[in-house]
């Protein structure tokens, strides 16, 4: 009987393109792969005692001879490449419509009725990155007042400003008139605040960015299982992810290793159920900033503190250690790329040295989590759990 699963998602972590990768231009691209073709060896020696390296074709990353865990990796059949897109898949949804996105910016319409509502005008309105944005148009911001607007690749409208010029709470309701202009026709992922600090040419944002997200299309697992009477516990931005949706509790976290400890905290108080972690310094801080030394050393940070997890586990618990899309540090562009996920499973239930092979979705991951604390599946996806227990 399995009594808890740590679903720990290291945020981008992908292991080489899918085979539509095409379709979002990422022919090539391969996360850990490139990191590791770049920097050289990737030192992450306990990822590899679960079978980082033996997962098939993995790239850049050496095999352990019998590896503690169940290994394997995963196709994403959403069409998107974003997190909550990924999140969503991995909690057994799957997307039939892409989430809307906005390569040439925001329509007219939708800018002129935020314009009218908030009462002042809005510049930028493009995709850009959000460090580079505020370099570009901050000093316009300061001198003028007016929010900056941009989007991404991914389902988002952005609004980035100066905690000095708009105070917190009046971007946050700016980011809430936002999130209801832009649903039905324009129902974007999230809206995301953005604030910064600092002065000309030496711009930061703060961690006040806050999401407002849309809720899951569908039921998924959290949902479930919280309808089960079981604990759902969001670390770091899953509560964001699934706006609230089927989560019983939920703490935010300032960076990945702060969001290790918060999920030992967790793993040490007496809960059933569900423990979701989200690491997304790899992707807001490396991947998104290509940053390919910074990525590489985030990774082995994280793996020093997995000996730590893996003793925090109860003989009952079962961690699933994966990634919700690529985020290819040495590729074109900033955005994320399309790319398959690791999938590492370990517990004391689980058996050595197993290949779970190439999952058609994200989604087993639900079907089997559902089948591991005997609750109902969102029919998405297939449990893979009878190879790994
Ligand atoms: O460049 P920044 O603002 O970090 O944006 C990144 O963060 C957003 C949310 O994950 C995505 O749109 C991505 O492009
Ligand atoms: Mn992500
Ligand atoms: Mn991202």
């Amino acid at each position: 009987m399995i009594n808890r699963v740590i679903l720990f998602i290291i945020d981008s972590v992908g292991i080489g393109a899918l085979p539509d990768a095409e379709k979002f231009g990422d022919i090539g691209a391969n996360t850990l792969g490139n990191i590791s073709k770049n920097e050289g060896d990737i030192h992450l020696p306990n990822l590899r005692k679960l079978g980082l390296g033996n997962i098939d074709n993995i790239e850049g990353i050496q095999s352990w001879d019998h590896p503690l865990g169940a290994y394997g990796k995963a196709a994403e059949v959403s069409l998107g490449k974003d997190t909550t897109t990924g999140h969503w898949e991995i909690s057994g949804i799957h997307l039939t419509e892409p989430l809307k996105t906005y390569p040439n910016g925001f329509p007219k319409e939708v800018i002129e009725e935020l314009e009218r509502q908030i009462g002042t005008r809005v510049i930028g309105n493009k995709p850009a990155s959000g460090t580079v944005i505020i370099e570009e148009l901050g000093e316009e911001h300061m001198e003028t007042g007016y929010p900056i607007v941009y989007t991404s690749a991914d389902s988002v409208l952005q609004i980035a400003a100066h905690e000095e010029v708009i105070p917190l709470e009046r971007l946050y309701e700016i980011c809430r008139i936002a999130r209801d202009i832009m649903m039905g026709d324009h129902a974007v992922a999230r809206i995301i605040a953005r604030p910064f600090v600092g002065a000309l040419g030496g711009f930061t944002r703060t961690s006040n960015r806050r999401d407002f997200s849309l809720n899951p299309p569908e039921e998924t697992i959290l949902d479930i299982a919280k309808a089960q009477g079981l604990d759902v516990i969001g670390i770091g931005k899953i509560e964001d992810i699934f706006n609230g949706q089927g989560i019983t509790e939920a703490v935010h976290t300032k960076d990945n290793m702060n969001g290790v400890d918060e999920t030992i905290n967790y793993l040490q108080k007496n809960n059933r159920g569900i423990i979701f972690t989200n690491l997304v310094d790899f992707d807001s801080k490396f991947g998104h900033r290509r940053d390919v030394k910074g990525y590489k050393n985030a990774l082995e940070e994280m793996d020093s503190r997995i000996p730590e997890l893996m003793r925090h586990l109860k003989d009952d618990d079962i961690i699933i250690i994966t990634a919700d899309h690529g985020n290819d540090p040495t590729f074109k562009g900033t955005d994320h790329t399309r790319e398959y996920i690791p999938i590492l499973i370990y517990g004391k239930s689980v058996k050595n040295n197993v290949n779970i092979g190439t999952r058609k979705s994200f989604a087993d991951i639900a079907a089997t989590i559902a089948e591991l604390l005997k609750i109902n599946s969102t029919g998405k996806g297939e449990s893979f759990k009878s190879l790994i227990v």
